[in-house]
């Protein structure tokens, strides 16, 4: 058996099942050398594959976010303090085995520092508008390049683990705690304030290659923004249409940078705009449209995985969702009854929106909160704007 003697008790627990009589699972706990616990492919896993579902063993609603100083950490230590005390005895045991970065001004003997409050805040991810604690989530270890990316499907009160990229049987799964788009040295800053040095593939290279990596991020993040403003433009606006091939150029260059770079957590965003911008071409032809596309189902592909109830949960919290993010729920879809993987339900489009089919005239009046959706021949979004 892999595990260290004083988690065997508890990680059977973790994984329902016995830890020492083979998994059945896909996935195993283990020691990562230098990392402490982390958690194991036990077997090849394809991109999209979902590795496990977990639900919180204590969630908090925390007292209201303060912009430059977050969330009163005291209430929240005794808001989970509440929930945790009315546990069963083993999986409190469970909890407090959890990994504890205790602050330079902390100490592991003072008792005023609550172990709880410092397992939660060690372990904890935000679930929309509320923060949980997820024992098997909390084994995950950090890459700079993860392999695995994770979801929250309010539907089913339950965080999703799914394979980012194929990962194959042995392979050490990883998520991202932080932004990737930040150069080695800014991350490790970051990362420092979660009380570790990361020994991740990308803060391990060589110095050359160290070199190129912050540079390709770099141009990551400049393409990104510049692209993501130049795609809020409306279709058809002049100064558009002259850059669209440049942009159009940008947008697959900045995919293949995110994907050289190893950096899926930015796959649909890139392909996003690659999708954009191939449908804005002058002279937007067969093979054009065609590429366009398979660009926005890749985009499309890649912001589901994980949760494909992703635009049901977003659509039922229409509220509160950010206008900008209908061009992402929309593009490369078709409009139709009922939602599915390729079609968005028409019922659950803003109350204020235009469908726009090619060469339709439209009337010039501005509305600042309408949801404007051009679609192609084939009735597919190709771009949402709004006014
Ligand atoms: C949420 S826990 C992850 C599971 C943990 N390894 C355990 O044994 O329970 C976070 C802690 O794992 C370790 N860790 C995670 N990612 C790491 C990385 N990339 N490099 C070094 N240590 C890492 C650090 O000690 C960090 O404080």
């Amino acid at each position: 058996c892999d595990a260290p003697a004083h988690y065997r008790n508890n990680l059977h627990l973790l994984q329902q099942e016995p830890l020492c009589e083979g998994p059945a699972e896909s996935w195993v706990i283990k020691e990562s050398p230098g990392k402490g616990l982390g958690v194991f492919a036990t077997r090849d896993l394809d991109v999209g594959d979902i590795i496990f579902q977990e639900a919180p063993a204590i969630l908090v609603h925390p007292p209201p976010f303060v912009q430059g100083m977050g969330y009163d950490t005291i209430e929240v230590g005794r808001r989970a303090r509440a929930i945790f005390d009315e546990l069963p005895r083993e999986e409190q045991d469970v909890i407090m085995s959890l990994a504890a970065y205790y602050k330079p001004d902390e100490s592991i003997h003072d008792p005023n520092a609550d172990r709880l409050k410092v397992i939660f805040r060690s372990n904890a991810y935000n679930t929309g508008k509320d923060i949980g604690l997820f024992v098997k989530f909390s084994r995950i270890n950090h890459s700079c390049r993860p392999n695995a990316g994770y979801a929250w499907n309010h539907r089913t009160g339950k965080r999703t683990l799914y394979a980012h990229r194929n990962i194959a049987a042995g392979e050490e799964l990883s998520v991202s705690y932080i932004g990737l788009l930040s150069i080695k040295a800014g991350r490790q800053s970051r990362l420092n304030t979660y009380g570790f040095t990361c020994s991740c593939e990308a803060c391990t290279l060589a110095d050359a290659e160290r070199k190129a990596s912050d540079r390709r991020r770099r141009n990551i993040k400049e393409a990104l923004s510049d692209l993501e403003r130049a795609a809020s433009e409306p279709t058809g606006d002049k100064k558009r249409s002259k850059r669209a091939p440049r942009l159009a150029k940008e947008a697959m260059k900045l995919s293949q940078h995110v994907e050289e770079e190893g950096l899926p957590d930015y796959y649909a965003r890139a392909y996003h705009l690659a999708a954009v911008f191939t449908f804005d071409l002058p002279g937007f032809s067969e093979i054009g449209g065609r590429r366009a596309r398979g660009w926005a189902k890749m985009a499309n592909f890649h912001r589901t995985l994980g949760n494909p109830d992703a635009d049901l949960d977003e659509a039922e919290r229409k509220g509160t969702v950010p206008i900008g993010n209908w061009m992402h729920k929309l593009l490369g879809k078709k409009l139709g009854d009922r939602h599915n993987a390729f079609i968005f339900a028409q019922n659950d489009l803003p109350k204020h929106h235009r469908i726009i089919h090619p060469g339709q005239p439209i009337t010039e009046d501005y509305w600042e909160d309408r949801v404007n959706i051009d679609v192609d021949d084939e009735e597919l979004v190709h771009n949402v704007w709004f006014g």
